[in-house]
């Protein structure tokens, strides 16, 4: 052949080797292949994807604001969310949460578990849920058992953010000098419920469960550890609902949703439920909650006065109780409806194989209680996201793809 010819040969070679190699390359299973679905945007690789998902939800405890935390945060309540995804200033929030000078505190304005009001400098009202539990206590009797626990509210408020719901007040992680920091500004009704016991300061406060001195609970020393939940803008009035996935309460007895596998065609009945977010709510709700295994949500609260509404994930205190058990009963509301919001779908696909654990744990090592919660729950809330989505996956081969929906 002449030199020409065997250059042209060659060159054509190389093209066609260059165009297989790309057609392979392009269809070789990739680490990101597995559950790729339609809905799916190409991902990064898995530890930047953690990496990236950290520092966008990490607060940033040492930002520097300069008007009043409360009146921004107050700001950044709206119909359908508690803060905007994007808050570079969260971090100032929760830590004026954490630091600012307490005014004045009182029993516990609402609800049955014992906490105190607390009215912090600058006119913001918190509730402060105390420590009952070590981190490492399991809660073995039922999935409704035990006082809250407030490190699971400070983890259900990050994880929240985490899954994009967006709809917590705010939450963060404070130490209670209860002698210098309560006794000077408390209530006569919460001081009347002080005592001491085994040197360490303690309160029973003032609620439905508050039955003396035996149902009190006590600070190390002086220093009460415990949790700040913020108290959203009385603007917004909040109206309370009966959950129509409530359990009974009652030993033996069950609720309707327990015995009928048909119950959500019922609720879809109700006008309330059949237009509106609220059931989709509901639906992203039953997979939080599962996630954090908090059984509890016999009644939600929605704001009343606004155009459109949304279902409050209020009051997160029981959760993570039992790490070692995953309540299946509380994804009723997905499994009966077999429904999804696709932006829920979507988020809850991103975080599998162990994101979220990795994610939660980078985001909750900067509150000032940390370790807020231990590697067993952490473990447990990549077991159940897996479990979560497999009955997703139920669903869609039931029914297909209309199970997916995009409101
Ligand atoms: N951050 C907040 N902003 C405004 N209102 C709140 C806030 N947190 C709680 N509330 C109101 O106080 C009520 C009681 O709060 P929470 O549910 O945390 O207490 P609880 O003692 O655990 O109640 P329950 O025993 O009913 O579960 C709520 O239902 C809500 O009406
Ligand atoms: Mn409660």
């Amino acid at each position: 052949m002449k030199l020409k010819t065997r250059i042209m040969v060659l060159g054509t070679l190389f093209f066609l080797l260059i165009i297989v190699y790309n057609i392979l390359n392009h269809h070789a299973p990739s680490k990101h292949d597995r559950n790729i679905t339609p809905f799916e945007k190409p991902e990064l690789d898995k530890d930047d994807a953690i990496k990236e998902m950290i520092k966008k939800y990490k607060p940033d405890y040492d930002y520097k604001l300069k008007g009043s935390p409360w009146t921004l945060a107050a700001s950044w309540v709206s119909d359908r969310q508690i803060h905007p995804e994007d808050i570079p200033e969260l971090g100032a929030v929760l830590r004026a949460m954490s630091t600012r000078p307490i005014t004045l505190a009182d029993v516990g304005y609402k609800g049955t578990q014992l906490k105190m009001s607390l009215l912090l400098q600058g006119q913001q009202r918190v509730v402060f849920k105390p420590k009952w539990y070590t981190r490492d206590y399991v809660i073995t009797d039922s999935p409704v058992s035990g006082t809250d626990r407030h490190n699971g509210e400070i983890a259900a408020f990050h994880l929240g953010r985490i899954l994009q719901f967006r709809r917590t007040p705010l939450v963060s992680g404070r130490r209670v000098n209860m002698k210098t920091e309560i006794q000077g500004v408390g209530s006569k009704t919460l001081l009347n419920t002080f005592y001491t016991k085994d040197e360490n300061m303690c309160f029973y406060g003032k609620c439905y469960y508050c039955k003396g001195p035996a149902t009190g609970v006590c600070a190390e020393g002086e220093v009460l550890e415990g949790t700040v939940v913020l108290w959203m803008p009385s603007r917004f009035k909040l109206k309370l609902h009966k959950h129509p996935w409530s359990r009974t309460y009652r030993e033996g007895k069950l609720a309707s949703w327990e015995t009928d596998d048909g119950y959500c065609r019922k609720v879809q009945m109700i006008d309330y439920y059949r237009d509106g977010p609220i059931l989709l709510d509901i639906i992203d709700t039953a997979i939080f909650d599962y996630l954090v295994g908090n059984a509890d949500r016999h009644h939600y609260e929605t704001f009343h006065n606004t155009t459109e509404t949304m279902l409050l994930l209020l009051d997160n205190g029981k959760s993570f109780g039992n790490p070692f058990h995953d309540e299946r009963s509380i994804l009723a509301p997905l499994y009966q409806c077999c429904s999804l919001r696709v932006k829920t779908w979507q988020r809850l696909l991103s975080l599998q194989g162990g994101i979220l654990s990795s994610v939660l744990r980078g985001v909750l090592d900067g509150d000032p209680i940390a370790p807020v919660i231990n590697d067993k729950h952490l473990i447990a809330l990549d077991r159940r996201l897996k479990s979560a989505l497999n009955e997703v996956d139920i669903c869609i081969s039931k029914y297909g793809m209309k199970v997916i929906v995009t409101s």
